[in-house]
């Protein structure tokens, strides 16, 4: 069963605990944005995971140095993943991978800003991550012409265990799952819902179908 993943890029943890909190019946793993973690920092993460102890904890830190360093902070936070960009070297996500089974945890490796996503992929997932996300950050998806179908396409060549980020929505979570992902992340697609909890139900029974 492919894993619903929110990315909260809300700023304020208060918010982003109620928005987990009318999702959480369909989400798999409960991503802090990036920014959320800037804004709220360490206790951000542990006050998410006290919310919802029984979900998967993703904290977005896209870490691109002192990868171990960064990942006992995420992990002695609460966090049960941390984000570490693929665009680093290897020895940052090799540190990371060290502090990720000293705890029990998992390094998920973001492709953001990789010009070779799957190659690196495939690299991230020898050094010891549990899966790697192909991502297209905020940015790269305001750009003119982007589509996700390069990120669908890239996920059915990957042969290792990958995610997808950057505009999954009720129009593309289909074709995502379709592409053989471990988990689907949408953030925007949710956060930004007239009614999150509706959006999340349906993007799960999607992946359900
Ligand atoms: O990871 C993200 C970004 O870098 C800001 O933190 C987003 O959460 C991710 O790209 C999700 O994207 P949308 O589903 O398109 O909101």
């Amino acid at each position: 069963m492919v894993k619903l993943q929110v990315a909260i890029d809300l700023l304020k943890i208060e918010d982003a605990i109620a928005l987990a909190t009318k999702v959480a019946p369909y989400i798999d793993i409960i991503e802090l944005g990036t920014p959320l973690i800037k804004s709220e920092g360490l206790s951000g993460i542990r006050k998410m995971k006290d919310a919802f102890p029984d979900k998967l904890v993703l904290a977005d830190f896209k870490t691109a140095d002192a990868g171990e360093l960064e990942a006992d902070m995420a992990f002695g936070a609460g966090a049960d993943y941390i984000t570490i960009l693929g665009a680093t070297g290897d020895s940052t996500i090799a540190g990371a991978v060290k502090s990720a089974k000293a705890h029990g945890k998992g390094v998920v490796v973001d492709t953001i800003g990789v010009k070779d996503r799957v190659k690196r992929a495939q690299e991230a997932i020898a050094l010891g991550a549990e899966f790697v996300e192909l991502h297209a950050g905020l940015d790269e998806q305001a750009e003119e012409g982007y589509s996700i179908q390069v990120l669908i396409d890239e996920a059915k060549t990957a042969g290792v265990s990958v995610s997808i980020a950057g505009g999954v929505n009720l129009s593309s979570i289909t074709a995502v799952k379709e592409s053989g992902v471990t988990v689907a992340v949408a953030g925007a697609a949710i956060y930004g819902a007239e009614d999150p909890a509706k959006a999340a139900k349906e993007l799960k029974e999607l992946l359900l179908a």
